[in-house]
């Protein structure tokens, strides 16, 4: 079975970065599979979620989403790919503050055919139902996404990432703006969405409370201090 998620022989630097800032040997991601990625401050979490994600192209080696090259794709292929295949919880939400709570969510089913084909019922309906489980308040979903907190925020994103059913998951430090009873809450619905469709799901975070629970758990460390990521199960 091809996985979702698959990384081979992966090198990126940043531009005028001398140093490689990934050198990932290999890392694959079933259907299914939630991964708890960590490592120290700077080490290049985000990166390797952009370069999951298609957002960012391997300067060597590959990064394939469900068999695809993210590499051998027009910068055009790799968008429409990853709206239709890929929901994504931005560490800084990338939300579009103009536009509705509701409108944000639906956002991926007006852009891919495919997002809203896979929508439990009408896309605005599982948006509702999505909104509901991330507990934001009917009150809040007409209102212009700046108008809302950070936590709130977080969770209209959250929505947004789920809203289809993609095949891949991916959420950068998604839970730091929201209290204990939130966060919890906010995990529930996250890994309950991804577990019921089999999504893949790729979650970084700094918080230990979290990762266990998850089942696996990939350690990236700093390339400066040691030569690749390592696995602990
Ligand atoms: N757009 C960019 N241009 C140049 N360098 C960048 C860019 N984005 C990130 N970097 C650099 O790449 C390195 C890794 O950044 P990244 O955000 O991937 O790390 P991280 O592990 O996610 O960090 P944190 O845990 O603090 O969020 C950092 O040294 C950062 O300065």
């Amino acid at each position: 079975m091809i996985p979702v998620l698959s990384v081979d022989q992966l090198r990126f630097a940043w531009p005028r970065h001398e140093a490689p800032m990934l050198d990932i040997e290999t890392l694959s991601v079933d259907a299914g599979e939630a991964v708890f990625l960590h490592g120290p401050s700077g080490c290049g979490k985000s990166t390797l979620l952009s370069l999951m994600a298609g957002v960012l192209v391997a300067d060597a080696g590959h990064a394939k989403l469900l068999g695809h090259d993210w590499g051998k794709l027009t910068r055009r292929q790799r968008d429409r790919t990853r709206v239709a295949h890929v929901g994504y919880i931005f560490q800084q939400f990338n939300l579009l503050s103009y536009l509705s709570v509701i409108d944000n969510v639906l956002l991926p089913c007006r852009f891919s055919p495919r997002r809203a084909s896979r929508a439990d019922g009408t896309p605005r309906a599982h948006a509702e139902q999505l909104l509901q489980r991330m507990g934001l308040d009917k009150a809040l979903w007409q209102r212009p996404a700046l108008q809302l907190s950070v936590g709130q925020q977080q969770r209209v994103a959250a929505a947004r990432a789920l809203i289809g059913h993609p095949e891949l998951v991916i959420a950068d430090e998604p839970t730091s703006a929201l209290d204990e009873d939130r966060r919890e809450a906010f995990l529930d619905t996250l890994m309950s969405a991804c577990e019921a469709n089999r999504s893949a799901l790729v979650f970084v975070s700094h918080d230990r409370r979290i990762a266990e629970r998850f089942g696996r758990h990939v350690w990236l460390p700093d390339i400066n201090r040691a030569a690749l990521a390592s696995e602990s199960q």
